[in-house]
């Protein structure tokens, strides 16, 4: 067997496309467009790449971004009142921390700074609550964007057995609770999971999200399993993609597969966010 490709390329333009026309509505009834703040701290080469796209993606459906660059050095403080800031700002309708923040910064008091009501990325604990009690907060933007992918094929969710293998605040963990509202039976690998092979080997849908270049071997997979591959490192998966694909019913390919579907949501909750937020 050989798998289908889980395209995210394709299917992130037709979410584009759709953005692209809500953006325009929202700009006839508003007279202005919805705005994204990206916020990039310090001088990693991955991230400013990952921001630009951001920025590039924004300006290609008509939204406007405004990009905050800030030195590796600052202080938690610093960042908290920045982000504050934007969250107090008017123009601003959706805002982006990019993670990872240099180490010495305090991450979650960083991501907590960020208004829910702008939090387009998913982030913040509100929006983590709102997720996990099915009450349709912000998703976090690679989980929200791997549902959309699954959902475009049709894949089945229910009652499927789908291990997660990564469980970061904002992509592992979420992607579980997100797989598990959807009636899906959830397994979560980590750093400290014994048998790892053994639990992917009895997935039906696996969500690979570590960031270790083809830590997944193709012959742990289930025949006909789903092959979700969020891992980025390299610009390479966490999944040995051949041989996977030879055994999987579908496969998301890297890059092409997760990475354009995650834009596509953060850009598609920014319209959201800045429709919701002129309703008040
Ligand atoms: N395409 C996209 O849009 C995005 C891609 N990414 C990519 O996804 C990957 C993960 O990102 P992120 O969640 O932020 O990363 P983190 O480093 O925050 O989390 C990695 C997770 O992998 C687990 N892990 C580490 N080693 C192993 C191992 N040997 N076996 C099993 N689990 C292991 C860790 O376990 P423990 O909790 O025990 O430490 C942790 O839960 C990265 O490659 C990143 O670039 C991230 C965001 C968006
Ligand atoms: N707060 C926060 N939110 C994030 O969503 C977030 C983050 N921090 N930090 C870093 C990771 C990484 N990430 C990617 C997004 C798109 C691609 C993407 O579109 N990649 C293209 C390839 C691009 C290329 O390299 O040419 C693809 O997979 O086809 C990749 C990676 C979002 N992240």
């Amino acid at each position: 067997m050989t798998a289908r490709i889980l395209d995210g390329r394709a299917t992130s333009a037709a979410m584009l496309d759709r953005v692209r026309e809500e953006v325009a509505e929202f700009s006839r009834e508003h007279g202005r467009v919805p705005v994204l703040a990206t916020v990039l701290v310090g001088d990693d080469p991955a991230s400013h790449t990952y921001v630009r796209m951001k920025a590039n993606r924004c300006a290609k459906v008509g939204m406007e971004s405004r990009r905050v660059e800030l030195d590796a050095g600052i202080s938690t403080e610093t960042l908290v009142k920045t982000i504050r800031e934007l969250s107090a700002d008017p123009a601003v309708d959706g805002i982006l921390l990019q993670h990872p923040v240099p180490g010495h910064i305090d991450e979650r008091a960083a991501f907590e700074a960020i208004d829910p009501a702008k939090d387009v990325d998913g982030v913040t604990r509100t929006s983590f609550a709102r997720m996990a009690f099915d009450e349709g907060g912000f998703a976090s933007a690679t989980p929200g964007g791997i549902m959309a992918l699954l959902d475009a094929y049709e894949i089945p969710l229910s009652g499927k057995h789908a291990v997660v293998v990564g469980r970061s605040p904002i992509l592992g963990k979420p992607v579980g609770m997100l797989l598990l509202a959807r009636d899906a039976t959830v397994t979560y690998c980590h750093s400290r999971t014994r048998d790892l092979a053994e639990h992917v080997a009895r997935a039906d849908i696996v969500v690979a999200a570590v960031g270790r270049p083809e830590l997944i071997r193709g012959e742990w997979i289930k025949p006909g399993a789903v092959v979700v591959d969020a891992g980025y490192a390299d610009n390479r998966g966490d999944v040995e993609y051949e041989a996977a694909a030879e055994r999987a019913s579908f496969i998301t390919p890297v890059p092409g597969g997760v990475g354009p579907m995650t834009i596509a949501t953060l850009l598609a909750q920014t319209v959201r966010a800045a429709r919701e937020g002129t309703e008040k």
